[in-house]
């Protein structure tokens, strides 16, 4: 189709001022054509025509045009390269140096002429982000216990059921361990529910420093706590809660009242091949009630 001139003049002048990176390559991939915003973003004071290929080279020794995160332009381009002309219309995104992204819809006509237009949808990646970051942190506080900041109920059986599972699979032990602080109520009573508070949050405090990372550590309401302790028998959750009582009482040496002196029964079992994560708990709270019945802190396994 001829345009007459002054039409031919308005449709670059359009291009120009489109906000579009629009570009037209020639069958051997040269481009032949770029409109303002492309020629500012990939070739500012460059000649035309030139190969795609150098398009990418000549951005990449002056900083400008697409990021190339490995810093290798050839094996970049080469990986281009294999999906380039592959498709009659094709949509690729990129980030630039300066931060943007752009979308490029590529339309490869028959005769080997390919007309590039690229979209900044930076705006989009970025709300694409936050929505992203906005999920996760929402997820996170739904695991999360507000008080102390442990994995809450939910998750730590959530994780319990998933340890139990994996034991089956592997034939691995793994130990589950209740943890109840002792006379929680008369620190409350005698000391204000703020200091109570204070007193559970040193005690996960503690916990989160003694225990094993990899550990499943919960809180499963008020002064109660779950362990789940993957790979352990019984024989050495008992030993290594011995030792959490051992820890806790001599990180409460600096600690001031209430905090000093504050003590935790607990009951262990081992879950046995087969049965469900309420019925190693049921064993566990009996354990439990046992160390309490006792005369508390201490630590009651059963079975
Ligand atoms: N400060 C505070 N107290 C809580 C919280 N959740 C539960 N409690 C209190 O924890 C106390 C638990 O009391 P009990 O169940 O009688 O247990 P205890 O006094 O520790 O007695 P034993 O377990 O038998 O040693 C109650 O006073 C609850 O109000 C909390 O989030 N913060």
């Amino acid at each position: 189709m001829n345009l007459p001139d002054d039409l031919r003049t308005r449709l670059l002048d359009a291009l120009d001022g489109c906000g579009l990176l629009v570009a037209l390559f020639d069958p051997d991939d040269v481009l032949r054509h770029a409109n303002a915003t492309y020629r500012a973003t990939f070739l500012p004071d460059v000649a035309l025509p030139l190969a795609f290929g150098d398009v990418l080279r000549h951005g990449h020794r002056h900083g400008i045009g697409v990021r190339i995160s490995s810093g290798d332009v050839e094996a970049f381009l080469s990986d281009i390269l294999s999906r380039r002309r592959s498709l009659p219309i094709r949509s690729v995104t990129t980030d630039l140096v300066d931060g943007r992204w752009i979308m490029f819809t590529e339309t490869l006509r028959d005769d080997g002429w390919m007309l590039t237009v690229g979209t900044d949808i930076s705006t989009l990646k970025q709300t694409e982000a936050d929505i992203s970051r906005r999920h996760q942190q929402a997820v996170l506080a739904s695991q999360t216990d507000g008080l102390t900041g442990l994995s809450n109920r939910n998750r730590v059986l959530q994780l319990a059921q998933a340890a139990l599972d994996h034991a089956t699979a592997t034939t691995t032990p793994v130990s589950l361990a209740l943890i109840d602080l002792d006379h929680f109520k008369s620190v409350n009573d005698q000391h204000g529910h703020l200091e109570g508070d204070r007193v559970l949050r040193a005690f996960a405090e503690v916990c989160r420093h003694k225990l094993r990372p990899d550990d499943a550590f919960g809180r499963m309401g008020g002064e109660e706590f779950l362990l789940v302790m993957r790979g352990l028998s019984a024989a050495r959750g008992y030993a290594v809660m011995q030792r959490l009582r051992r820890d806790l009482a001599r990180s409460w040496d600096d600690a001031r009242e209430p905090i000093r002196g504050v003590t935790f029964s607990c009951g262990i079992t081992q879950a046995r091949p087969g049965e469900t994560l309420d019925e190693a708990l049921q064993r566990a709270d009996e354990a439990l009630y046992a160390a309490k019945r006792a005369g508390r802190d201490r630590c009651v396994s059963g079975g």
